[in-house]
């Protein structure tokens, strides 16, 4: 009875007599051409909708396999319907919620693959998400519980990519006159309502429930953020910047932390809708516009890319007479100056300010950037640092020519006063891990180069004199602020914004420092952790099935490609090599229709992997390797059945002894740490003695 575990890997090999594909996460491989992985999403012009779907993939497969299209093809697909599994969609969808294999009534697949499966299969994506939610006596889907399903996957109802979807909700709500007891939001809706209502959106939708977002798993990400964050919260270290009055009001209490993925996946915890100002935050952001303008070779010409390994108001300049860097005071009033001088010589000085607010606007995807006239006025009134910075530049020849001083001094001074918020610096910072691109609005705003440097200077410069200290500890870009905020941005994942104004004694916030430092200690974010390799460390990144080893896909690629290598890593590393996929096809299936003997005997005299596995067509390695004629394979194959019994059953015995003894060892760790295990012995007994026990009949995935 088939027993597959569905896994977003996916990992399908279709039966044919001419040709076989793979299609590993989109991706399509043909059996004879392993090397050309066509993005099937690119492959010919059909809308994403159909590719989403999973329709548009078997129509390709279809014509892969037949060469032509026509009435002829139709029947031989009809006739080949039963061999089929089910699309994506419903793969995923299956874990989650709802398990069309589960389903009391519905007939499982092993069993029949007829009616109620091709069914399914027509189904699109709008049926399915409403499968999800339904209520099954009043065929009814509950908005309220298919947003709060949404939000879990980290996106929000006022996000701008399901605008209208909530216009609809209202649209609809309005047609059915209010109808009472119910808000827009909260509202039942039928089938074809729900169809139309969720449609214009549905794309991103349907990748939010697919988990096919940088952190497939937001909610466990989110139960460690939180833990995190409340440890964060008893730390009552530090003390309030109080060089001017605004500041020093503050209280200490205020704790903040948003997180914004670079698809769009929001968290908030704490003060993070308490406004401050933007202070030395906001010195990436001007350095960005300053690139995206003039380019870096102008802009290094005036300011260095040195740590100044001094404070951040020193009055210092580096050999060549320039400020050490753009996020110090005196490198980030330079660099006020380009702007004023460079960028925008013709504008005013009320021009400058709101085109640089646009900017900040457009990085923020339009959440709040305001100004803290009153702050402003303080710093002005309290700057005697900065201005004898800004003439200790001038006076050695640092500003570009038509500098006017006062001008650049309010300027810098006004940057400072912006105000913000945390939830619109996470979106920011989320900008910036996404190549400039604002995860919430789409919108490109930096060049990915740009970003680049940006990320550059902050990683070596951005925490003051605790740069070197931050850089080794968390690894990552991050630029702190005097009124107690951190801005963190992990490239190609997610930003985050932390504050709270109590700062240590070089002017950084304590519990946001803190709360990088732990960050980096539960998952592998900082920029030198492995992230090959198994380790203490949680990865978001990955999906559930994946986090407690290697992923299936690699191991399945590795057999396909002939890769013994490969295959011999994995075996280290701890992984269970008799894994199946979803269509319960083994390493072994695929290296012996690939005709890979050196696979194949890897894979049997060293992994000790059963020889008879049935895939869910009832197939063995050996079938598959007569298939596809290699004759090789066939005969060492039918030569090993012939000893495996008792092969098989030595090996069981030797393998039980070992573990024993490896399992009194790891007895006393949880399940996780023994998954996580860096030492190749205890996990890798673990493993063999699960490759020993598992039978042929037996595809679930003993370890995971
Ligand atoms: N460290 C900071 O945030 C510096 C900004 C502050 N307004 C100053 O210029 O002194």
């Amino acid at each position: 009875m088939f027993k597959g575990v569905p896994t977003l890997a996916n990992l399908r090999l279709l039966k044919s007599q001419r040709e076989a594909y793979t299609i590993v996460n989109g991706l399509v491989l043909t059996r004879r051409s392993k090397a050309t992985a066509l993005p099937l999403e690119l492959t010919d012009a059909v809308s994403r909708r159909n590719v989403l779907n999973g329709d548009y993939k078997q129509e390709f497969l279809d014509r892969a396999k037949y060469g032509h299209t026509g009435k002829q093809l139709q029947q031989k697909i009809a006739s080949e319907k039963k061999m089929r599994a089910p699309p994506l969609l419903n793969l995923v969808f299956a874990n989650r919620k709802l398990s069309f294999y589960d389903t009391s009534s519905g007939p499982k697949p092993s069993e029949d693959h007829g009616k109620g499966h091709r069914e399914q299969e027509q189904r699109n994506a709008e049926d399915v998400l409403f499968d999800m939610f339904a209520n099954d006596e009043t065929g009814l889907i509950s908005m309220g519980k298919f947003l709060a399903g949404l939000k879990t996957t980290g996106i929000r109802r006022n996000d701008p990519r399901v605008r209208e979807l909530m216009d609809n909700l209202k649209k609809v709500h309005k047609l059915n006159n209010y109808e009472t007891g119910s808000s827009a939001e909260t509202q039942h809706l039928n089938r074809e309502t729900f169809k139309a209502v969720v449609s214009p959106n549905i794309v991103l939708i349907a990748k939010a429930f697919r988990q096919q977002f940088i952190i497939p798993d937001f909610s466990s990400f989110v139960k460690d953020i939180e833990d995190i964050y409340w440890r964060c919260k008893s730390n009552t270290l530090g003390k309030l910047a109080d060089y001017i009055p605004q500041l020093a009001r503050y209280s200490p209490d205020f704790w903040g932390v948003s997180i914004c993925t670079v698809d769009g996946q929001r968290f908030s915890i704490g003060d993070v809708e308490e406004p401050f100002t933007l202070q030395s935050c906001s010195k990436p952001l001007t350095y960005a516009i300053a690139l995206e303008k003039l380019g870096p070779k102008v802009v290094h010409s005036f300011v260095g890319q040195e740590p100044s390994g001094r404070n951040f108001n020193e009055l210092v300049l580096d050999q060549n007479k320039k400020p050490h860097n753009p996020m110090i005071n005196a490198g980030a009033i330079l660099t006020c100056s380009l702007m004023n001088a460079l960028v925008k010589p013709d504008m005013t000085s009320a021009e400058i300010f709101d085109y640089t607010m646009s900017w900040f606007k457009r990085l923020s995807g339009g959440e709040y950037i305001g100004f803290n006239n009153a702050v402003f006025l303080s710093e002005r009134e309290a700057a005697d640092r900065n201005y004898a910075l800004g003439f200790y530049m001038r006076e050695n020849k640092c500003f570009p020519k038509r500098t006017n001083l006062k001008e650049v001094m309010d300027y810098y001074f006004q940057c400072c006063s912006m105000e913000t918020n945390c939830e619109a610096m996470s979106v920011i910072a989320a900008s910036m891990a996404n190549g400039g691109i604002c995860p919430t609005t789409e919108e490109k705003v930096f060049r990915p180069e740009v970003i680049r440097d940006v990320l550059s200077i902050m990683h070596s410069c951005g925490t003051y004199d605790y740069s070197g200290q931050f850089a080794f500890k968390v690894g990552l870009p991050a630029k702190s602020g005097v009124s107690g905020g951190m801005m963190l941005v992990i490239p190609n994942v997610m930003g985050i914004f932390a504050w709270s104004p109590p700062l240590d004694h070089l002017g950084n916030t304590v519990r946001g420092l803190q709360f990088c430092e732990e960050l980096v200690n539960t998952f592998n974010f900082h920029r030198y952790d492995n992230l090959k390799h198994l380790s203490n460390k949680k990865d978001p990144r990955k999906h559930r099935y994946e986090t407690k080893g290697l992923s299936i896909v690699n191991l399945l690629f590795s057999a396909a490609s002939g890769d013994v290598t490969a295959l011999r890593r994995h075996r280290l590393s701890g992984m269970d090599i008799t894994l199946a996929d979803y269509d319960g096809r083994t390493a072994l299936h695929l290296a012996a229709s690939e005709g890979h003997l050196e696979c194949v005997k890897f894979l049997l005299e060293q992994c000790h992997v059963p020889h008879n596995p049935k895939d869910r067509w009832g197939n063995l390695p050996a079938d598959e390797a007569e298939n596809f004629g290699h004759a090789e394979v066939v005969a060492f194959l039918k030569a090993w059945a012939e000893k495996a019994p008792q092969a098989e059953e030595e090996y069981k015995n030797e393998a039980v002894t070992t573990t024993t003894q490896a399992n009194e060892e790891i007895d006393s760790t949880s399940d996780l740490d023994r998954s996580n295990n860096t030492s190749p012995v205890p996990s890798e007994a673990a493993s063999t003695a699960s490759v020993a026990s598992a039978t042929s009949d037996d595809k679930t995935k003993p370890g995971l």
